[in-house]
């Protein structure tokens, strides 16, 4: 075992912590998305203020991740992490106590605060406590046991505002934060034999300037468009229009679309660590994988979209499986910039990549919903099976910059990076 990284027992207990972390970040990220109603009639507020809750969350999470990984790189992810535990749980409790809309506003800005300060520690956890050869199976794992806590928010959630009322509900998943928080104080180490492993101090012009050279290398910027091109189309069904999208533009149930729903979220959680396995032993072909993805993705909702009439039911079990591969394909792009990156630089790199995938899920929300008004005849939501196809085709916007972005930033990433430093070492663990 070599000396830089940590001994097996040691490293899972850290990286069990950090995941609790992370696994409540998304819990309290989505444990609103099961109280729409609740909300709109505790605060008095219309479609839009409701949708304006997720929207700014989005918003303050893309806009803190450069800022982020700054303060990881100088701090350590240990101290930044638990902060934001801390930030999350505080938020979440003025959620829990909030009896105006502008509080309540102001306290889910801070929960998306909060929530942009873990994955990134996250990942530069696991990248310290781990050989090069398990990065990218504990970097998907990671993301894949995350994306457990949206799950979970559902259910306990719902029976936690039915049963305790809101402010109980609220105050309880709240709680969470400060154990996790504690039992990190005790366990979470930024690396092995070392509780905190903090950066230099820089002035802003070096910190700037180290953001710069990050954005310079074609292997960080690759990773941003990957994460921008891979994981949107199933962000925006599972964050809003999935359900609306099958129900009036497929018409089928509400139980079929919840269904196929889920079938997206269970396909991701398989995928993911398959995908790890992948990169992890042909790294010089992630991004190839990655656009075998998003051509799959393409593919199935081009037959979709112009399916006459509704599309069979087995077509759009196809289509939500392979949309599922979208949000674990988006890890690869945190691992090419892993890999383009010098250790110091690591969690900025992490933060510039972060932003793609939500940059474009956000435009993609908003734009549907502004494709779909326009595309309705009078005002309402009784969005037709037409106004869906035109929505949903605004997909192959993003994906056609994406798509040129991958290809002219992976030529010019194999230009710089040597396909030998990559090959993981025979014989390592
Ligand atoms: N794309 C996600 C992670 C993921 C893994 N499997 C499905 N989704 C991502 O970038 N996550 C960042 C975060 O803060 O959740």
């Amino acid at each position: 075992m070599s000396e830089t990284w940590g001994s097996g027992r040691r490293a899972w207990v850290v990286w069990s912590i950090a995941i609790a972390a992370y696994f409540l970040a998304v819990f309290n990220r989505s444990s609103l998305a099961v109280a729409g109603l609740l909300a709109a009639d505790r605060f008095g507020i219309s479609a839009a203020q409701l949708a304006t809750f997720t929207t700014l969350q989005l918003v303050v999470y893309a806009g803190m991740q450069i800022p982020v990984g700054i303060l990881v790189d100088r701090f350590g992810p240990r101290s930044v992490m638990l902060s934001g535990m801390i930030v999350i749980s505080l938020a979440q409790a003025g959620f829990a106590l909030a009896d105006s809309y502008p509080v309540a506003l102001l306290a889910r800005v801070f929960v998306g605060v909060g929530d942009s300060m873990t994955f990134i520690c996250l990942l530069r956890i696991v990248a310290a406590w781990f050989t090069p050869r398990r990065i990218p199976l504990m970097t998907t794992l990671s993301g894949t046991l995350g994306q457990l806590g949206s799950i979970v928010a559902a259910i306990p959630m719902t029976w936690a505002l039915g049963n305790l009322g809101w402010t109980k509900a609220y105050l309880v998943a709240a709680a969470a934060g400060p154990v996790v928080a504690v039992l990190g104080l005790f366990l979470l180490h930024d690396a092995p034999g070392k509780s905190h492993v903090r950066g230099v101090s820089k002035t802003m012009r070096e910190v700037i300037g180290g953001i710069a050279e990050s954005w310079r290398h074609p292997g960080t910027r690759l990773g941003f468009w990957m994460h921008f091109t891979t994981p949107f189309s199933s962000n925006v069904l599972g964050l809003l229009w999935g359900l609306p999208f099958f129900v009036r533009g497929e018409l089928r149930t509400d139980g079929e679309a919840g269904v196929l729903l889920t079938l997206m979220t269970v396909t991701a959680m398989v995928v993911g660590p398959v995908l790890g396995w992948a990169i992890g032993r042909e790294p010089w072909h992630r991004s190839t994988l990655a656009l075998w993805i998003i051509g799959a993705t393409v593919t199935m909702w081009t037959v979709v979209l112009l399916w006459p009439g509704e599309a069979p039911l087995g077509l759009l079990i196809v289509l939500v499986m392979v949309v599922g591969a979208g949000g674990p394909a988006s890890m690869i792009g945190f691992d090419i910039a892993r890999t383009s990156n010098p250790g110091h630089r690591l969690a900025s790199a992490s933060g510039i990549v972060n932003q793609g995938g939500f940059i474009a899920s956000l435009v993609l929300v908003l734009s549907i919903g502004w494709m779909l008004d326009w595309r309705t005849p009078g005002s309402g939501s009784a969005y037709t099976v037409s106004a869906f196809r035109w929505a949903m085709s605004l997909q192959y916007v993003l994906w056609a910059v994406g798509l040129v972005q991958i290809v002219r930033y992976r030529r010019r990433a194999r230009a710089v990076i040597s396909r030998a430093s990559l090959t993981p070492v025979t014989g390592q663990p």
